[in-house]
């Protein structure tokens, strides 16, 4: 499969995975060794985060599986569907910022990656309606990005990682920048959504607490360059809601996450 400076190319042998990464590192061109070396295997239909210090590699981890950007060693097989409509390849992508175009309507900015894709205009329409239904968005489609609250814009921009039909959701950060109340209701969306479309998601976020409350699984790392620090199981009873927010057990994994991030902010500052 693919190696050192080339990039992931459909895969077929993955039967249970949906992501492997073996010895995969990355070292940009101004030197910067910014990961690894990181071995990582997500199996299909699994929930996961990435927490971490800032700068220990998170971002560039998904953009390596994304394609986005080639590793510099290391194995990274990515398992999708053959035949997916370009672009995408099978993989949505979910960045802190919405980035929607402003001058086009909530549905033109979710029907993007169908038009570059070549799909019929109608066809297209359709779907893109059907995206924006499955986040909650149904009656904003003529809406333009302006007049949306930022909850509202990620969930167009939600939408339009979905609305490919990717395999895999790779989601950035993306309720970093709003408010605590819209980014529980979010949390609480994406759970509901990740049960009855069961995506594989990696999700990366800064938040202890919103991690152990999304997750199956808390993929802790250490600082640059990124490796993997603690791998933790969140075995909870579905599906979540207030009742494990408050619970226990919550707290419980919470202090486990947190003290497997120690090491990276109580040691010299690598900032
Ligand atoms: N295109 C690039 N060229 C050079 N260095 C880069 C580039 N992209 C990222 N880096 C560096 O690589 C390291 C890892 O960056 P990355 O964005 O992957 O970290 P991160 O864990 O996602 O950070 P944060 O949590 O702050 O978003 C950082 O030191 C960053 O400055």
């Amino acid at each position: 499969m693919s190696s050192a400076k080339t990039s992931p190319v459909v895969e077929t042998g993955l039967t249970h995975l949906a992501v492997s990464l073996r010895g995969v590192t990355k070292v940009y061109d101004n030197g910067v060794i910014a990961l690894g070396p990181l071995d990582l295997a997500v199996r299909k239909g699994e929930f996961i985060s990435l927490l971490g210090p800032s700068g220990c590699g998170k971002s560039t981890a998904l953009r390596i599986i994304a394609e986005l950007s080639a590793p510099s060693s290391g194995t990274v097989r990515v398992a999708r569907h053959e035949g997916v409509p370009q672009p995408g390849h099978g993989i949505g992508f979910v960045f802190q910022e919405p980035t929607l175009m402003p001058w086009t309507s909530v549905r033109e900015n979710v029907r993007l990656p169908l038009k570059l894709a070549g799909l019929p205009k109608a066809e297209a329409r359709a779907r893109a309606d059907e995206a924006l239904a499955s986040v909650g968005l149904a009656d904003f489609a003529e809406a333009y990005p302006r007049e949306l609250s930022g909850g509202m814009k990620m969930r167009v921009s939600l939408a339009r990682a979905l609305v490919t039909d990717p395999d895999i959701l790779l989601m950035d950060e993306p309720f970093a920048a709003l408010d605590e109340i819209t980014r529980f209701r979010l949390n609480n969306d994406l759970l509901a959504l990740w049960r009855s479309l069961r995506k594989t998601v990696i999700f990366v976020t800064h938040s202890v607490f919103e991690s152990v409350y999304l997750s199956q699984r808390v993929v802790v790392m250490t600082a640059r360059p990124g490796r993997i620090q603690a791998d933790i199981r969140i075995e909870t009873v579905e599906p979540r809601g207030e009742e494990f927010r408050t619970s226990a057990a919550y707290s419980d994994y919470c202090r486990k996450v947190s003290a497997a991030l120690a090491p990276s902010y109580s040691g010299q500052s690598t900032l």
